[in-house]
């Protein structure tokens, strides 16, 4: 399979309460052609949470056999509990040509952008701590004491938002759903280029 046939690997990452389901969530309602990637965690579904749709729910044995059978494309422990990415259903689609995008923390980002350098990395970033509070806060799924660990996390990880390629802020859902649409255009504009130019460079030996 040549490179031009392969689909956009996406990282959508930031800190918890961004925003980042919510605007996963629009960008598969606009009708916009990602494929999104069914995350793996041994964390207890929230009340409307289905296994299979809005993740894949394992015991802490389960997710560390996944690990040592190298089933998980990148995996972290936040905030007590283990998250990862099954790495077939990835390799699959990108495969067939279609764009995947996986929505992870920070720790994860980095070993996606360790094992597959071409992905596309985007920081969603709150418009301050303060909304990002209320927004975490707001949403009404985790405790205070939860609240508070997921806040302490989220500082650390606002500071690692220069490793990303590009940071949108998420001010308004559809503005946000907007960049990361104009981004993943761009980089398919990009992608085009570089092997329209490579094309003609093997021409031009021939
Ligand atoms: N642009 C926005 N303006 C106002 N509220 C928002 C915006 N985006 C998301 N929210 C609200 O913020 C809360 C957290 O959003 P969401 O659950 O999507 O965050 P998340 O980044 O996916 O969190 P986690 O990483 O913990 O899963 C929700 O109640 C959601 O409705
Ligand atoms: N490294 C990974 N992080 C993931 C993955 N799936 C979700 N997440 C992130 O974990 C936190 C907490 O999620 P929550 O559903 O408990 O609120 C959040 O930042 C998610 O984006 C994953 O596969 N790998």
């Amino acid at each position: 399979m040549t490179f031009k046939e392969k689909g956009l690997l996406i990282v959508l990452s930031g800190p918890s309460g961004v925003g980042k389901g919510t605007v996963c969530k629009a960008l598969r309602q606009s009708g916009t052609n990602l494929q999104y990637s069914i995350s793996v965690t041994t964390r207890a579904p929230r009340e409307g949470e289905i296994d299979g749709i809005h993740y894949y729910f394992k015991s802490r044995d389960e997710f560390q056999h996944m690990i040592r059978e190298k089933k998980l494309l990148e995996w972290a422990e936040y905030v007590g509990n283990y998250y990862g990415t099954p790495i077939d259903y990835v390799r699959q689609t990108l495969d067939e040509g279609k764009d995947v995008i996986l929505e992870i923390e920070v720790q994860g980002f980095f070993q996606v952008k360790e094992r597959f350098p071409e992905g596309i990395f985007i920081f969603l970033a709150p418009p301050s701590l303060q909304e990002l509070k209320k927004r975490i806060t707001g949403r009404g799924t985790e405790t205070a004491e939860l609240i508070q660990n997921r806040l302490t996390v989220a500082k650390s990880e606002i500071d690692l938002m220069k490793h990303y390629d590009y940071v949108v802020e998420n001010d308004e859902v559809h503005a946000a759903c907007e960049r990361i649409e104009s981004i993943v255009t761009a980089e398919h504009c990009k992608r085009e280029r570089i092997i329209e130019k490579y094309k003609k460079l093997s021409e031009v030996d021939k």
